[in-house]
């Protein structure tokens, strides 16, 4: 195993953190991810619970990201006006929403019980 060639793959990799963290949507989403964490940890979630969340937040991270991708790859493929680079890009910003959605739900579907709960 060449472990040179692995650091040099994970320095790359960090890279593309990086470049993630100048896109205003994916800070967005870190941030939100911070706010469930800190919500998570205020109200008290069991193993299985932090499982589901901490998948979640991956995921969508993930998804921010692939997304970013895309976008530059249609970028370098085209600078001209093409149905097919919107629908790429749409493409991708609707995976984004679709598991936004999913998110925002399962969130709930979490959470509420718990803070009606606390209210009762
Ligand atoms: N080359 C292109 N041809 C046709 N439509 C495009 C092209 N590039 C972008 N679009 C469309 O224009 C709209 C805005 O695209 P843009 O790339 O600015 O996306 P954005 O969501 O603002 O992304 P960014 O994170 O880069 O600001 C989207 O509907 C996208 O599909």
């Amino acid at each position: 195993m060449d472990i040179r060639k692995l650091f040099k793959s994970f320095r790359y990799a960090f890279q593309g953190v990086l470049h993630a963290f100048r896109e205003q949507n994916f800070r967005f989403h870190v941030l939100v991810a911070i706010m469930v964490i800190s919500a998570g940890w205020l109200t008290g979630l069991s193993q299985t619970e932090w499982f589901v969340i901490i998948i979640v937040i991956a995921i969508m991270l993930t998804l921010e990201m692939l997304n970013t991708a895309i976008e530059r790859v249609v970028d370098l493929a085209t600078s001209e006006i093409h149905p097919l680079a919107k629908q790429s890009k749409d493409l991708a910003a609707g995976a984004v929403l679709v598991f936004a959605c999913a998110s925002a739900i399962i969130g709930i579907l979490i959470f509420l019980p718990k803070w009606m709960n606390l209210l009762t």
